[in-house]
Parts: structure tokens; C-alpha cells; sequence
């Protein structure tokens, strides 16, 4: 997930910002897609344009680009084929046959690839897969990925049944919603909508988005606001850290005798600071190093001078005594007096030089001491910024960042979405129950077995409508989608028949779910700055650095959200809501002063680790795990000597490109309908090569 607003990395991704006239450039680019170059996937799906002449190419890219502008043109109507042609014929009305043909499989490619065609539109054609019966397929948790999979798949023409264990739908999508008052307690940020389908979701559904905005003022435990300032010089040797942990995460060389010892994204960023604690504190000793030798020089200077003022005061009385001989024309006496002479200027010379470069080397020592270098790298209140800067990282990623792999932890980068960041003020809610419409939902079922074998699969839930009177049920169909978060598969608490091969099983173990907990507070007026999205509180320890560390305050009810995360999110766990309720209004108190503060209306605390259909927030790249590992979560399970596979795995924790968020498990549902469909229903869209 993205971070808050406050600090960004750079958007590598192309901005959509409507430039190009056409807007097929735009469209392209909002489907994750260049407009002038076929995908990898592309390439696979129709071999005989990507090896072909450059014209068939450049047809391919042109419909494709249409087809996709057309569909963002009017995301709440499903687009058809015949509107497709209409308007490819407008284009350009020399297409022959081939194109013709052509622009039916591009459309049938980017509807099964969910490219067009998702989500929330009104349906104006029966379904346009193939006309063989429409096997059954069970859908396992109603979250953002299960109710999109099925969603697509009922589309395509499947008979779905979504088996949910919670008595709601959304999954980490979760809206507090009482009294006016709303909080969204599970995802709140869409990061950016370039790119995002949750942008086509919004137009269908009507959310209410506002960005994010940049200004965040930050607190320290007491009133004091921390001044800009220090506030950017802190951030920015933050960001100097971390680029230097990225560069270490190149170089290092995770191999120690012969073993794998990868490290962590926190170990390297305590030992970097440590490092400049320790090169700071030599810097500053070889300063006072420098001001001890120069005083040392300065001391022998003074000797000497010392030295050359005796000599010269008493060649002075010796040249005075040479001049009171009377002058007899003696030529000797004369050379004696003009030796005298000659010495006295010598050492007066050397006097004076020696008092020249005395006063200069007390100037040197003047202004070393008037300008030493900093004694210490942080201070006790740097020290406390950085922290809340780590804290915001461990925000980001819901986990400590000794947690974090050195190497991997941001792999998803690269990906990231282009805009501003924004938050849902009607609530994130909105999206899941759009999508549930018309659905085949079956809510407080807990899976807790899923055979599979050649013939299909079976899956047993305990039916929990009637907590007094628990029943087990069984479900049958030609395929399961498990969307379950990747907590609850680490608990075991679903058994597998036959059990997931290792490669799967080990996948699960290696790769980390985090934890991050919020707490809501609702008032009846606003006490904060109502100009600002955000406000920082800094900690005063760096164990404690996570704790209540961000508030968020968007909604048009007066509704706090505080932040809690890193090793402070599990601490919230095993506290009862008072006394976090209470720590919270002692945060506030301490910021806006104990009259501005009323006792909320509503309150509540989250504790994701605690839920069992959850077992933590969402996903990192653990130490020792890597991005191929959400690759291989991603895989479908086939039995052997099978057609098919029988067993596929949706969810934010199978996109390798866009895990932890919202869009990443909207994405891998699309992918999953999609490959359940290729394998049920053929791959329509095929061009067999030449
Ligand atoms: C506190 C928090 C903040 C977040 N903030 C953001 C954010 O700002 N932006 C963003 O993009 N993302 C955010 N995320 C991540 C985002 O919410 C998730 O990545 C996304 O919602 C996951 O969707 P999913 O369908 O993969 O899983 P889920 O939504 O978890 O769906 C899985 C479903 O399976 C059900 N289930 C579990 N076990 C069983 C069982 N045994 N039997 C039957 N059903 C079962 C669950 O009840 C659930 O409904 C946040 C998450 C959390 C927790």
C-alpha cells in the first residue's frame, strides 16, 4: 500500500493527464498498456501480429487502443461488439475481413482479460462465452478480489456461489457508518488513479474521492508544532538513508560462507545510522583534534618568539653599545657596528614573522572553535522525527521494517499508479455492495476443508446463521477460488485434500502479513485544523514510534482516524478499548489542550491480527522472501492427469505487481475469472501462429 501523502517516490508510470487529442494514448496508459507496443501478454495471445509485418501491428494497436478509449468513454454501459465495428468502420472504413476478424478477437481478448467490461455496467447482451453448459464455481470470501471474480465469471456465464464467513461483505474493506458518523477501518487511500481500475469503479459507483492533501502539520508529545524546517531536513536524511539502503541492497552480498543471509530493510537502515553516529563523533573528535595541534603549534610559536625577542633585545643593547664607541675610522669597528646592524634587522625580522604567523594561527583557532562540526548526528528531537518517518514506512507496509526484506520490500514500485492520493469520504463500503448486486453470496459460512480431485471439488463449511445450532454443509462445483487473505492461510485453518505441494505451502511461510490498527474517535465539532487531511504526532521513543503516530480527519462528521503500526499495532491487540480510547484523548489533549478536547460520541478500535478471517492487515516481502513468491501464491492447483485445473488462489497477496492493496486484489480477481474461463471455456481469442 501507498504511503500518506507526505513523502513520495517518483512516478515511473506514464501520467494520464488527457494531453494526447485522441485520448488513445490516455486509454492505453489507463489500462496499464503502451500505446505503441504490444504487451508480453499480447505477444503470447497472438503470435502471428507480433511476429507479422508492421502494419498488421500497428491495426492491432490502433483497434486495441479504440476499443479501450470506448469502453473509458462509458464505463456504466457494457460495450458491444457492434458499437466496436460501428466505430472502427468510422476510423477507418477500408478495413477488409482480416481486420474485421481481427478487431472480434481484440474484443473478446481485453473482455476476458477484463480490460472492458467490469465491474458495475448495465448489461445489454446475453453472455458472449461459448454455448456449453456453464459449469459451477465456488468462490471463497467476499472481499474486493471474491466478489469481482464472480462477478466476471457470472458475466462470462459461469454459475457462481460466493461462500463468505463473516456476516458481511468487503472484507478489508470495512466502513464504520453510525449516527452521520463514517471511518473506514480497513482500506482507506486509493493511491493514485492513473492507471488504477478503481477508477472506472468510481465512475460506476459513484465514489466520493478527495485527494489527500500534502500539508501535515506534526506534533511533538507536547503542544509544539515542529518547525517545517527541521521537519525537511530530518525528512530529507531520511531519504538519503533509505537511498543509501537501496544501494547496499544491490551491492551487499547476501552470501556468508556459502549460506543465504539476506537481510532486512530495518538491521542496514539502524547500522547506516549508527555508521553516521560513529563518523560524526570521529569528525567532530578529529576537529577538536585539529584545534589541540594547532594550540600545541601556537604554544612553540610563542617559544620561539620568546626566544627571538631575548636575542633580538639584546643585540639591540649590543648594537646601542657599539654606537656610544666613538667613531676613530676604524675600519674594523665599523664592520662590528654594521654587523650588529645587520644581525639586530635579522632578528627583528624573525620576530615579527614568528608575531605574523601567531596572530594568524589564533585566528585559524578562533575560527575552529567558533565553527565545530555537529557533535552528534541526531539529536534527541531529530532522533524522535526520524522515527516518525520510519513509523510512516512501517504504516506503508504494516510491518516493522527489521521485518522487511533489504532487497525486496519495495519490488512493487515501479508499478505504482500516477496522481494524487486520495481518500473515499462516502466510505470504501460503497464499492463491495455495488458489486455484490445480483450476486450468489452466501454469508457466515466458514470454510474449513476443500477436496479436489479430476471430477471436481467439494467444500465443507460450518454454517454459523444460528450460532446456537452450528451446522456443517457441503458445496460441490467444477472449481474453487480461494480469495482467503493470506493470514488465514498461514493459520492452516483451511485443510487442503489433497494438501498444497510444497512450493505453494513454503511460498505461504516465507512471505510476511503484517498488522496495522486504527483507532476512531467521533466528536460533534471539530478542535484541529480543518485546512489539513493530516496531522503528525511524534513519539517520544523509537519503540514507541508507531504509536497513534498519523491522524487522518476527511470525513464531513467531525472523525478522527489515529494510526497505529509497526510493533505498536500488535500491542493494541491485548489492550482493552479504554485504555486505548483513553491514551488516544491524552494524545489529543497533549496537542490542542484539555478544554479543546470533548469525550468522543462513538469510538472503536480495530484488531485485524485478532480477527480470524483477516490474521493481520495485508502483505510484505518478508526477509527471505521474494516477489516470485506472490507468483507462485498466484498459481492455480491441477491434479495430475486433469484437463484443468480445479484449484485457483485470487487476493491482494497473489499480485506480484500491485500487492497490498485494493486494486491488486480487484486485479488478480479479473485474472483468475480470466483463467478460469480460458480453462472452461477455450481461449476464444487465440490466432494460431502462421
Ligand atoms: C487496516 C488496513 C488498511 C488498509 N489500507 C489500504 C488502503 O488505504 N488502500 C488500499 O488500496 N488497500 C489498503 N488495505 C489493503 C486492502 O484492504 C486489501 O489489500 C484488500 O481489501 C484485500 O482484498 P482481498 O479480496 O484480497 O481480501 P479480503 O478483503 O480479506 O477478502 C477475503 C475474504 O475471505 C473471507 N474469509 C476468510 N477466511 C474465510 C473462511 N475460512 N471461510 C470463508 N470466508 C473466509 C474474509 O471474511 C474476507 O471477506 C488496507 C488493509 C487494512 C487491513
Amino acid at each position: 500500500m501507498g504511503d500518506d501523502g507526505r513523502h513520495h517516490h517518483e512516478f515511473r508510470a506514464r501520467r494520464v493527464d488527457g494531453t494526447n487529442p485522441d485520448g488513445l494514448e490516455d486509454a492505453a496508459a489507463q489500462s496499464r498498456l503502451t500505446h505503441d507496443r504490444m504487451s508480453a501478454e499480447e505477444s503470447r495471445l497472438f503470435p502471428d501480429i507480433c511476429k507479422g509485418d508492421i502494419k498488421r501491428h500497428k491495426t492491432f494497436l490502433i483497434i486495441r487502443n479504440n476499443i479501450l478509449r470506448m469502453w473509458f468513454d462509458e464505463p456504466r454501459v457494457q460495450l458491444v461488439l457492434e458499437k466496436v465495428m460501428e466505430k472502427l468502420n468510422q476510423i477507418e472504413p477500408r478495413y477488409a475481413a482480416e481486420e474485421r476478424v481481427l478487431a472480434g478477437k481484440v474484443f473478446l481478448y481485453l473482455e476476458r482479460y477484463g480490460y472492458i467490461n467490469f465491474g458495475v455496467f448495465k448489461r445489454i447482451t446475453a453472455p458472449l462465452g461459448s454455448k456449453k453448459e456453464q459449469p459451477r464455481v465456488i468462490i471463497i470470501g467476499a472481499g474486493i478480489a471474491g466478489i469481482i471474480a464472480a462477478r466476471q465469471l457470472q458475466y462470462f456465464g459461469f454459475d457462481t456461489i460466493v461462500l463468505e464467513g463473516r456476516s458481511r461483505v468487503g472484507g478489508r474493506i470495512a466502513t464504520f457508518r453510525k449516527n452521520g458518523f463514517i471511518a473506514d477501518l480497513g482500506a482507506m487511500v486509493v493511491t493514485g488513479l492513473g492507471g488504477n481500475p478503481v477508477s472506472v469503479l468510481q465512475t460506476q459507483t459513484n465514489l466520493d474521492l478527495v485527494p489527500v492533501k500534502h500539508k501535515c502539520p506534526m506534533y511533538e508529545c507536547s503542544q509544539n508544532v515542529v518547525p517545517k524546517a527541521k521537519d525537511e531536513v530530518v525528512e530529507r536524511e531520511f531519504n538519503r538513508l533509505l537511498e543509501a539502503c537501496s544501494y547496499l541492497a544491490q551491492t551487499l552480498d547476501e552470501d556468508i560462507n556459502g549460506k543465504k543471509q539476506p537481510y532486512s530493510l530495518g538491521d542496514i537502515l539502524e547500522q547506516l545510522i549508527r555508521a553516521q553516529e560513529k563518523a560524526v563523533r570521529e569528525k567532530y573528535l578529529q576537529h577538536l583534534r585539529e584545534i589541540t595541534k594547532m594550540k600545541e603549534s601556537l604554544q612553540a610559536m610563542l617559544t620561539s618568539m620568546c626566544e627571538a625577542r631575548n636575542k633580538y633585545v639584546a643585540l639591540e643593547k649590543e648594537y646601542t653599545d657599539v654606537l656610544h664607541v666613538p667613531d676613530n675610522g676604524n675600519i674594523l669597528e665599523e664592520f662590528v657596528k654594521r654587523d650588529v646592524a645587520n644581525n639586530l634587522a635579522v632578528a627583528k625580522g624573525e620576530y615579527e614573522r614568528l608575531e605574523e604567523q601567531a596572530k594568524q594561527l589564533r585566528e585559524q583557532i578562533r575560527l575552529a572553535e567558533e565553527n565545530p562540526p555537529p557533535r552528534l548526528y541526531l539529536s534527541v528531537a531529530d532522533r524522535r522525527i526520524l522515527d516518525w518517518h520510519i513509523a510512516n514506512l512501517e504504516f506503508a507496509n504494516a510491518a516493522p521494517l527489521n521485518c522487511l526484506s533489504l532487497k525486496y520490500w519495495d519490488q512493487d514500485d515501479e508499478y505504482e499508479f500516477t496522481g494524487c492520493h486520495l481518500t473515499v469520504r462516502n466510505g470504501y463500503s460503497i464499492l463491495p455492495l455495488a458489486l455484490c448486486e445480483n450476486q450468489n453470496i452466501k454469508l457466515k459460512r466458514i470454510v474449513k476443508k476443500i477436496s479436489y480431485n479430476k471430477t471436481g471439488v467439494e467444500v465443507v463449511v460450518t454454517n454459523t446463521e444460528d450460532p446456537k445450532n452450528e451446522v456443517p454443509e457441503t458445496y460441490r462445483a467444477a472449481a474453487v477460488l480461494v480469495t482467503v487473505p493470506l493470514g488465514v492461510l498461514k493459520e492452516n485453518v483451511i485443510q487442503f485434500d489433497p494438501p498444497l505441494l510444497e512450493e505453494k505451502q513454503s511460498a505461504i511461510d516465507r512471505l510476511g502479513f503484517g498488522n496495522l490498527n486504527k483507532v476512531v474517535l467521533c466528536f460533534d465539532k471539530v478542535f484541529w485544523d480543518s485546512n489539513h487531511t493530516l496531522f503528525a504526532h511524534v513519539n517520544a521513543s523509537t519503540s514507541s514510534r508507531g504509536e497513534l503516530f498519523l491522524f487522518w480527519c476527511f470525513t464531513k462528521p467531525p472523525v478522527l482516524i489515529a494510526l497505529v503500526a509497526g510493533d505498536a499495532a500488535n500491542v493494541v491487540e491485548c489492550a482493552t478499548d479504554d485504555v486505548i480510547i483513553g491514551r488516544t484523548l491524552v494524545v489529543l489533549r497533549n496537542i490542542f489542550g484539555s478544554a479543546a478536547v470533548p469525550s468522543p460520541k462513538e469510538s472503536l478500535v480495530t484488531r485485524w491480527k485478532s480477527d480470524p478471517f483477516a490474521r493481520g492487515s495485508y502483505s510484505y516481502v518478508a526477509v527471505g522472501a521474494s516477489g516470485d513468491d506472490y507468483d507462485i501464491l498466484s498459481r492455480p492447483v491441477e491434479c495430475p492427469g486433469d484437463r484443468v485445473p480445479r484449484l485457483y488462489f485470487a487476493g491482494e497477496h497473489t499480485n506480484r505487481n500491485y500487492p497490498a492493496t485494493v486494486h491488486g486484489a480487484l486485479l488478480s480477481g479479473l485474472r483468475e475469472a480470466r483463467r478460469i474461463a480460458d480453462a472452461f471455456l477455450g481461449s476464444i481469442y487465440e490466432v494460431s501462429a502462421p
